[in-house]
Parts: C-alpha cells; structure tokens; sequence
C-alpha cells in the first residue's frame, strides 16, 4: 500500500497557501453546501459549458443577486466553479458535488451529524467523552440514539454508514461462503442490511444479527415484506457488559464496521468474547476500513475525519484503526488470521481469523 505521508516537499508559499485553504475550511465547506442546497449548481450544470450571469442565476433560483454573487465568488476560491467572462460555470469538481453519490453521503453525514459537534473536539480530547453528542440530546454515546436522532441527521448517519457496508457486500459475500458456514453471527448487524444480503444470496444460511435492544427493535421492521428473512433472527446483547454471550450453534462471526466503534481495550474484550464462541472449526470475519490501507490519498483524508466523529459524536475513544494495530489484538485475544482482502467495495478490508489453537 501507498504510503502518503512520508515527506515534506511543499515550498513555502504553497505551504503557507495551504494554511489559508484549512484556515478557512469551514467557509468553502459551507459555502459549497448552500449553493448546491439553494440550486445553484443545478442550475449552472443545466447550463453546461455556457454557464450563467448572476442575474440570471438570481432569476432562476430565487436567490438574491448578492447571495449569487458571496456564495460563488466563493465557489470559485473552492473550485467547484469557474469563470467565463461574465457567467458562472459548473466546474468538473462542481459536477462531483451535485452528482456524484459518494461525495453526497459525505458532505451530508458531515453537514447533517457531525458539523455543529465538531466545535467541541478540543473538549472531546480531554474528557475522553463524544461532547459534540449533545447538540442532539443526553446521551453515552451516539448508538442507543441511533433510533431517535432527528432529521436529517438520523437519514444522514444512516446514508454514510450504509452506502459504504454495501459496496463492500457483494465482494464480502464469496469470501465468507468459502467455508460453507450454516449459522451466521453478525455483530452490530444494524438494521439487518448485511443479514438479508446474506439470506437473499444463499438458500441455507442462516443469520443471527446480534445488537443492541434499540437496533433489534429496528430489525423486525426492516425484514418486514422481503424474501427468506425467516431465516433472519435479532438478538439483543450488548457487547461491552461483562456477562455478555453470543448465541451458539453459530460456525462464523461476522463483523463489518463494528470493532471501529471501541478503544482497544474493548476490541480485546470483543474478540475474546468471538474467540470463547467460535468452534474450533469456525471463522470469524472482521471488516474494517484501515487508514493505512486505502487505495487513495483522500480516502486515507477521510477515513481519518471518520475517526474523529468518532471522537466527538459517536463515543469519545474508538477510530479507525491502523491495520497493524487491530492485527496486534487479534494476536492478543488468540485469534490467527488466514485471510486478508484489500479494497473489498469502498476500501474495506476483509480479515479472516480462527482461533489458535484450531
Ligand atoms: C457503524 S454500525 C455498523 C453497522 C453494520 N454492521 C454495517 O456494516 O453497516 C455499528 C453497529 O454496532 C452497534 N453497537 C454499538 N455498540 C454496541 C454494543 N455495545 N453492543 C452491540 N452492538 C453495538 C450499533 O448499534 C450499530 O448498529
């Protein structure tokens, strides 16, 4: 894998440049999610190459000539247009923010989750605690408001989390039929994506999605209406309570996106809980978006400011993980991996462990 960050070789005014540009981040964030939200990107990509005067913009959209003008003069700074004499004109860049699905799950998660928590991340560092959560209500942590949160933020969190699981899903899916497992354990199963994936593909398997009480309640009502999800059951465990245990019967474990919601000292507990459930013959599957293993330079961007909603929305001590870092706690928690895939979907990485002394 890449690695993006080993020198220094900006001069100094594209290094001091580049202060300016995150100095000011938050104003190009803003600025581009209210000219896209006010419709005037719409408006300058119906416009193609010809692209469109303030007037007109202002005539099309409603928005005042002024608020055109701020809003762009900005876009322009930021890229996502340009100018061709007179009129505005949808950049390349521009395009991606008004159409393209990835960028719009992210810009939403962060405008709609995470953007007002984010002021307290200096707080979030030194109480070790999710301060941001509060913008939303008194909670631990983000996961038992999972159900409650208000819109758009609970569309939003649901958005980014799903469309990066289900890229990865169909790629997942033959690796984890490899061993031909007949009972399937998924750990933070969510609202049963992964489950009915699962049931909807393969005629035997059968899945037990283990969550929190407020998720598995969720469950029943997303299987609702859709094929083989009888073979899709919901159990309620919280993973971190010392007594937890995981079903049996079960010869796989499932985790997708699940070990970045704790601190290693959770992780270890976790996997010591998979390692004591698993048959000698079982296999458990953990996938992960590592920052050191991503295919792109601003895929490592942001999986890294995924790390810090974790920080200040989500629970104040998880992230995502160094490779290396998770591999040293399967070691720990007695697990051997026997299988590692990169760029499964979106930059996920599959790992296949079983227990040591299998
Ligand atoms: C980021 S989501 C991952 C969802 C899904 N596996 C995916 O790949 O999209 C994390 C899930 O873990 C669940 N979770 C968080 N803390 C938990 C705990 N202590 N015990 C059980 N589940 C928990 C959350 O409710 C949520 O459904």
């Amino acid at each position: 894998m890449p690695d993006y960050y080993s020198n220094d070789e900006r001069s100094a005014l594209e290094a001091r440049s580049e202060a300016q540009r995150i100095a000011f981040a938050p104003f190009i964030f803003q600025a581009t999610i209210a000219a896209r939200n006010l419709g005037l990107l719409k408006a300058l990509y119906d416009a193609r190459e010809v692209g469109l005067s303030a007037e007109e913009l202002s005539e099309e959209t409603s928005v005042s000539v002024y608020g055109v003008k701020v809003l762009l003069d900005m876009g322009l700074s930021a890229g996502i247009v340009w100018k061709k004499e007179t009129n505005y004109v949808l950049s390349k860049t521009g395009f991606f923010i008004l159409n393209d699905p990835m960028t719009k799950v992210n810009l939403d998660f962060t405008k709609d989750v995470c953007y007002e928590g984010l002021n307290a991340l200096e707080a979030s560092i030194k109480s070790g605690k999710p301060e941001g959560l509060k913008v939303f209500g008194d909670w631990p942590t983000i996961y038992p408001a999972l159900s409650s949160l208000p819109e758009p933020a609970q569309s939003s969190w649901f958005g980014f989390d799903h469309y990066y699981s289900d890229h990865s899903f169909p790629e997942a899916f033959p690796i984890v039929l490899t061993h031909r497992p007949k009972t399937l354990i998924d750990i933070g199963g969510n609202t049963g994506q992964w489950a009915r994936y699962c049931v909807e593909n393969d005629d035997e398997l059968k899945v037990i999605v283990v969550d929190l009480p407020e998720q598995i309640d969720l469950l029943q009502e997303s299987m609702t209406g859709h094929a083989a999800t009888d073979r899709v059951s919901g159990r309620a465990v919280n993973m971190l309570e010392s007594g937890a245990t995981l079903p049996s019967g079960a010869d796989a474990i499932w985790m997708s996106q699940f070990l970045d919601c704790f601190s290693e000292a959770q992780i270890l507990d976790i996997l010591k809980k998979c390692c004591n459930a698993l048959p000698e013959n079982g296999y458990l599957y953990i996938m992960e978006t590592f920052w050191d293993r991503q295919p792109f330079e601003m895929a490592a961007l942001s999986v890294n400011a995924t790390s810090l909603y974790f920080t200040v929305m989500a629970n104040g001590n998880s992230r995502m993980y160094h490779s290396s870092d998770m591999k040293a706690l399967m070691g720990e928690a007695g697990l051997t991996v026997t299988r590692e895939v990169d760029n499964v979907g979106l930059g996920h990485t599959l790992i296949e462990c079983r227990r040591v002394s299998a």
